[in-house]
């Protein structure tokens, strides 16, 4: 788990971020978001201290992150970036082996771990001899995400880590990062200025103006019961396809009150992803659901501020 109280940062007397405060749970995804120079960046580098914090604490594990080196810190914390940032000479089982070598495991345990990871992120072990160049995009981002989990850190900081990838690569990564089973007890976050990978990823969104946070809350929370002109502003572009992307279909039993989902469907399922199921997975087809949603709309944004206000 990881806390922050009250940091803060100026550059040449500019304040950039301004007392901000968060927490995320071992397990849960929280998105920092927000328009270019908004903070995000400067907020993620204070927790890993490529940048120094003014003021204000951080803890990870409940420990004084002020207390541990930069060193000490760092190898305790997954890092994706944008850029990728693998080591071009290094092997690609290289690369991914860095921070097990340094942690002192021995060989067996970094080769079960390479080949684990590789495994995970549906990479052929094939891979493992060659240099980053020898990869698409897509595969190196890929051995990025498995680098940032070989030393199993509970913090993973991820900086617009599919920003880089054409959009079907991107979605793809997305909709498996989602479900990653090595991702499931981390503390994640992860900055993105793309409002629907907010959605689709996140559990909390954090929604950053200018250095101050202007809320917190779950996707649909921010949604649907924005807490001031900002944040309605921000979602009102695209806001159907928001809407549809965090609306699940357990929203849509719960305020109908009937069950009117087969048995081999998550409930889970967002209203997006059901109109991209092909007609033989589906118990309804999609514009009955829509005008279901549409029926039931109103009902459902009166639980979610109701939910949000508990
Ligand atoms: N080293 C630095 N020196 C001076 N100013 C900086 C420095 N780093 C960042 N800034 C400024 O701080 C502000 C916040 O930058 P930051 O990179 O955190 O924003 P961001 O929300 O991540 O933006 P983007 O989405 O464009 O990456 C910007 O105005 C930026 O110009």
């Amino acid at each position: 788990m990881i806390e922050i109280l009250n940091i803060s940062k100026s550059f040449n007397s500019t304040p950039v971020v301004r007392n901000i405060s968060f927490s995320v749970d071992p397990g849960e995804v929280l998105v920092l978001l927000g328009t270019s120079g908004s903070g995000k960046t400067t907020t993620l580098k204070m927790i890993n201290r490529l940048i120094e914090k003014d003021s204000g604490k951080i803890f990870i594990e409940s420990e004084d992150t002020d207390k541990l080196t930069p060193y000490e810190l760092r190898r305790r914390i997954g890092y994706v970036i944008q850029s990728i940032g693998l080591f071009p000479h290094y092997t690609i089982e290289q690369n991914i082996a860095i921070v097990p070598e340094l942690l002192g495991w021995n060989k067996e345990q970094i080769q079960n771990k390479v080949n684990g990871l590789l495994k995970m992120m549906n990479l052929p072990l094939t891979l493992k001899p060659r240099k980053p160049h020898e990869l698409s995009g897509g595969q190196q981002q890929r051995v990025g995400i498995a680098r940032a989990l070989a030393g199993n850190p509970s913090l993973i900081l991820m900086d617009e880590p599919f920003g880089a990838l054409d959009p079907i690569t991107r979605q793809e990564l997305q909709k498996e990062f989602k479900h990653l089973e090595g991702a499931i007890d981390k503390s994640i976050i992860l900055v993105t200025h793309d409002i629907i990978e907010a959605m689709v990823l996140g559990d909390k969104i954090c929604l950053l103006n200018e250095g101050i946070i202007q809320q917190i809350g779950t996707p649909k929370e921010l949604l649907f019961n924005p807490a001031n002109e900002f944040v309605r502003e921000f979602f009102s572009q695209h806001k159907l396809q928001l809407e549809l992307n965090t609306i699940t279909l357990q929203d849509l039993v719960k305020i109908m009150g009937v069950d009117f989902l087969d048995t081999n469907i998550n409930p889970d399922t967002t209203l997006a992803e059901y109109q991209t199921h092909t007609n033989k997975d589906r118990a309804l087809n999609f514009d009955d659901l829509l005008k279901t949603y549409f029926n039931h709309r109103e009902n459902l944004i009166k639980q979610i501020k109701h939910e949000s206000c508990l």
